[in-house]
């Protein structure tokens, strides 16, 4: 691939040329000001030289299979940290990572009969929009924690300070962790036959654990039953899968700094993950972020909440997909389990009727944030969960198909989310509370979750059946 300077767009209706920096002349939201301008252009220097991190067919592997899921054909788990972190790299965290998600995965794909499309908040979810700009700790007012692709959580001014270098330092974590995920997925842990290996322990004690492992040891039998007819050991589709990654789009110096222009092609790729999506803070039509992901091919998501009307949406459905490519385009609905019975049907109904191919996914985390009395960040597994149910039963009572879900997740015993089958409480959030920023689901609340989407989903196919 080349980084060559620009292309003609064929995205806008101006027909104005896009390029991977024209973003730079529109307001951006949540803008990072580097203290030292000089050391940030030797940053960017050093992206725009290092190999992309993901190729371009990837990108239009992911975007065929999301195109499957537009037709109702298949369906997306996109999971993982709110914002990873530059001190938890390990082959084992990973390796925990990919467990629950592949086991997630598998109930979702026994329950709702379809492939589900794995995609990893992962290698690269590194950056965070933020409410406030600064916050007190112990009476000194700090910057916020922007994630550790800008600057890190240590309470002192100077840990908070945004570095530059952290863009290249973020590159190399991606590759790391990106390598760690290819390798573990297609060198035979992912294999159908390794399906009570993904089941963690403190997991595999909870009542949704135990359920796991009947359906294992199903698993077991179908695939003994596979063998018996023939199917060889080496077979593809039980030993590997695709598994691809995602994060927000967030500080476009690093987005656009590992642009590049496919030779074959001509067209342009954000190579740092197959995914990007554009967050609820960064999404105005006339900003930096929309320009951004408009001119890339990658498959593009955007964030909705109820504060999107039907004709912004319509909006964004045509800036970011005028060809009306299905599999371009995810709309990821987040909006609170209050809100989404009363916000979402007349959007569904906006892009259902003009005819508009998107992938729906359910974001069902980020509109049930709430503070407890004690300043404790959380969100209740039941509001999760009732706002997932929801969404499957709007998107599906107006003739589309409920895609996929997209979850903050750890693998870990973690106490952020309250609620579950194991009836963590409010007073137990400070047992084991890791997260830089959001609190996520441990690996126990995302089981129970996968089991009851898989129902819901089951059902939904039936009611588009009819
Ligand atoms: O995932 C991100 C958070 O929801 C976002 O950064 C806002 O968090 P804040 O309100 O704590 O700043
Ligand atoms: C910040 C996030 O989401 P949103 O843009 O929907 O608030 C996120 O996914 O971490
Ligand atoms: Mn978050």
């Amino acid at each position: 691939m080349t980084n060559t300077a620009e292309v003609t767009d064929t995205n806008t209706d101006a027909g104005a040329p896009w390029t991977s920096d024209a973003w730079r002349t529109r307001p951006v939201a949540q803008a990072v000001d580097w203290p030292d301008e000089a050391q940030a252009q030797r940053a960017l220097e050093q992206l725009r030289k290092l190999p992309p991190l993901i190729f371009a067919g990837e990108a239009r592997a992911l975007q065929s299979q999301l195109a499957d899921v537009t037709r109702g054909a298949a369906f997306v788990l996109l999971a993982g940290d709110c914002a990873e972190s530059f001190d938890e790299v390990s082959a084992d965290r990973i390796r925990d990572q990919l467990k629950i998600i592949l086991q997630m995965s598998l109930v979702l794909t026994h329950g709702a009969g379809l492939p589900v499309v794995k995609i990893g908040r992962m290698a690269g979810q590194l950056a965070k929009p933020r409410s406030a700009p600064t916050e007190i700790v112990n009476g000194v007012e700090l910057q916020s924690l922007r994630g550790h692709l800008l600057n890190a959580e240590n309470e002192d001014p100077d840990s908070r300070r945004l570095d530059p270098r952290r863009l290249v330092q973020g590159y190399h974590h991606s590759a790391i962790v990106l390598n760690l995920v290819r390798a573990f997925t297609s060198g035979g842990f992912a294999d159908l036959r390794e399906v009570h290996r993904w089941n963690q322990s403190f997991i595999a004690e909870s009542p949704s654990g135990q359920r796991y492992e009947m359906l294992a040891a199903e698993i077991d039998r179908a695939v003994e039953f596979l063998h018996a007819c023939g199917v060889r050991d080496d077979n593809d589709e039980l030993s590997r899968t695709a598994f691809y990654t995602a994060h927000e789009a967030l500080v476009l110096d690093y987005e656009s700094g590992l642009t590049r222009r496919e030779a074959a092609t001509g067209e342009w790729y954000d190579c740092s993950a197959h995914l990007l999506w554009i967050g609820e803070r960064t999404r105005a039509l006339d900003g930096a972020h929309m320009d951004f992901v408009r001119g890339i091919r990658n498959p593009i998501g955007v964030k909705i909440s109820d504060d999107c009307s039907p004709e912004e949406l319509l909006q964004i459905c045509t800036m970011l997909n005028p060809e009306r490519i299905p599999g371009r385009l995810t709309l990821m609905i987040r909006m609170g389990a209050r809100v989404i019975d009363r916000a979402l049907p007349a959007l569904v109904q906006a892009v259902v009727d003009a005819g508009h191919p998107v992938a729906w996914v359910s974001d069902p985390m980020h509109g049930n944030t709430r503070t407890t009395a004690s300043g404790v960040k959380t969100r209740s597994f039941e509001d999760v969960s009732s706002e997932f149910l929801s969404f499957v039963r709007i998107v599906s009572e107006a003739g589309a198909w409920p895609g996929g879900i997209h979850l903050e997740l750890t693998p870990d015993d973690v106490t952020e989310c309250t609620g579950g089958s194991w009836l963590l409480d409010e007073d137990e959030l400070g047992r084991n509370y890791t997260s830089l920023c959001d609190p996520r689901l441990n690996g126990r609340q995302g089981l129970d979750l996968a089991f009851l989407a898989a129902e819901a989903l089951r059902d939904a196919r039936t009611r588009l059946a009819r």
